[in-house]
């Protein structure tokens, strides 16, 4: 989409100001945070594309919305407006709300994972792997080849490939299928979407093994754009309805608000089963609070609920996607190695070729975001070998065939000159690339690592800083 056919559909009426460091501050700040990008302080950070999770602008809807929370111990009126809502968009029959998606993720991993039993998903999402395996689970990647090649063009990168998934049905048997793990978009893949076409081809396959399917739908309007934009026959369709037509493909739900739903904090666990619906509902209270809040402020449920109603705004979903591809596209016109085709919540760039003197067992990716912090205060986060952990069984890393580094892009809180700075210092590294040295872990965190570790630079070998 050429700049000139779009512009926001909102105008400021509040600004946060930003400050600027030298780069020598932040070579400094970089070393005393461990150069781990979560452990800056956010005030050291000019532009942060760290997450897109938490940190988008509510609406005046959604301020005025705060106003009206009831902050009542149970029975909120703020939770009947929210289950409302995610039946009439999402169409799932009951809802517990909880703090964010992870606690949603919580719940339905010990509800349904019994020691030993088996979770395919469509590529593994760091914190939704970890409450798999914590319940005893096996994550198995059923996501289609494409989705491993960081050149391929393939538009649906998030599809499932149903021979893997036949694969895994056969191999651990139906009964041994926890349920499917299905997100829109698939945030490690590089925010890509699944089709419509496929989820039905997985429902069909699951339906005829008595497999649920649990849906990630942290971004599921985003899908149903991509999916309005690029497949066949869905051109007609509103987002709002195709986001209803994903949902009703799947049997449930876990949620982060943080995302699509444009609020700071707050997330759900959505169910069609009445009777798994019952045991929810009581297996919340024990880690959240109450089946009413979860976990939530009266006012944060409200803030969501509305939250929903304007993620699915053509005009939003739009002008969201649409900045994240034109920052993508001004990287690609420069040359930089970025993951095609540019996703729907962040650009990613390919470390692997961005710095291809660094072995990935010295953190290529990790490495690249400590270079782009020090070049212009922009916060990206790592989404390689550090973010993918180890292998539960041996101990050892797990190697990701991507190596990337992802810049999300908060939901309408910067403009189209923000993306201009950021792609500039990302051409200025990619010029001094081969000065970048790799790292090694001097402190190193049992879960997610990549939240908390602390590394040290290696010392650049000769011929890699010459070439
Ligand atoms: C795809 C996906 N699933 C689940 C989660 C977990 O959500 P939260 O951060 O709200 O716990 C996230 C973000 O963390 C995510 O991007
Ligand atoms: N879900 C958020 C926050 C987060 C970041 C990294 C993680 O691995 C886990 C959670 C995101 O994708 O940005």
């Amino acid at each position: 989409m050429k700049k000139s056919h779009w512009a926001e559909p909102y105008k400021i009426k509040m600004v946060e100001p930003l400050r600027k460091t030298s780069r020598e501050e932040r070579k400094k700040l970089i070393e005393d945070a461990g150069f781990n990008t979560f452990q800056l302080k956010s005030a050291d950070v000019y532009i942060d594309l760290l997450t897109d999770s938490g940190t988008s602008a509510m609406s005046d809807r959604q301020w005025a919305g705060l106003m009206m929370g009831d902050e009542a111990y149970s029975g909120s009126r703020n939770f009947y407006h929210l289950e409302a809502v995610v039946q009439e968009y999402y169409g799932y029959k009951y809802v517990v709300p909880t703090h964010q998606g992870r606690g949603a993720e919580h719940l339905i991993a010990r509800l349904l994972i019994r020691p030993g039993m088996y979770v395919p998903g469509n590529m593994y999402f760091t914190t939704t792997r970890l409450h798999q395996e914590l319940a005893g689970g096996n994550f198995t990647d059923v996501i289609t080849d494409e989705a491993h090649d960081p050149d391929s063009d393939f538009p649906f990168k998030g599809n499932i490939d149903l021979q893997k998934l036949e694969d895994i049905i056969r191999k651990a048997g139906a009964a041994n299928i926890a349920y499917l793990s299905l997100a829109t978009t698939v945030n490690m893949a590089g925010g890509q979407p699944i089709s419509l076409g496929n989820m039905k081809q997985v429902r069909k396959l699951t339906q005829q093994h008595g497999i649920r399917i649990i849906h990630d739908m942290a971004r599921v309007a985003e899908n149903a754009f991509m999916i309005q934009q690029h497949e066949a026959g869905y051109a007609d369709r509103t987002v709002a309805s195709i986001v209803k037509e994903i949902c009703s493909l799947t049997d449930g739900a876990v949620m982060s608000g943080k995302k699509d739903a444009l609020v700071n904090i707050g997330g759900f666990l959505a169910l069609n089963d009445e009777g798994l619906y019952e045991e929810a509902k009581n297996l919340v209270i024990v880690y959240e609070g109450m089946h009413t809040y979860g976990g939530l402020a009266g006012r944060d449920m409200e803030a969501m609920a509305i939250g929903i109603t304007e993620s699915v705004e053509e005009a939003h979903i739009a002008a969201r996607v649409y900045q994240v591809h034109y920052l993508g596209n001004l990287l690609k016109e420069a040359g930089i190695p970025v993951l095609n085709p540019i996703g729907t919540h962040g650009v990613f760039l390919n470390a692997r070729t961005f710095l291809p003197h660094i072995p990935q067992t010295s953190f290529p990716a990790q490495a690249l975001t400590v270079a782009l912090y020090e070049a212009g205060g922009v916060r990206t986060v790592e989404r390689g070998i550090v973010s993918a952990g180890r292998d539960k069984e041996t101990g050892d890393h797990h190697y990701p065939s991507l190596e990337l580094v992802r810049l999300a892009i908060p939901r309408r809180v910067y403009t189209l000159s923000h993306m201009d700075v950021v792609a500039d210092a990302i051409i200025e590294t990619y010029e001094n690339r081969y000065n970048i040295p790799g790292l090694e872990f001097t402190m190193e965190p049992k879960y997610l690592r990549f939240f908390q570790a602390r590394f040290k630079q290696l010392t650049p070998e000769p011929a890699s800083t010459t070439r």
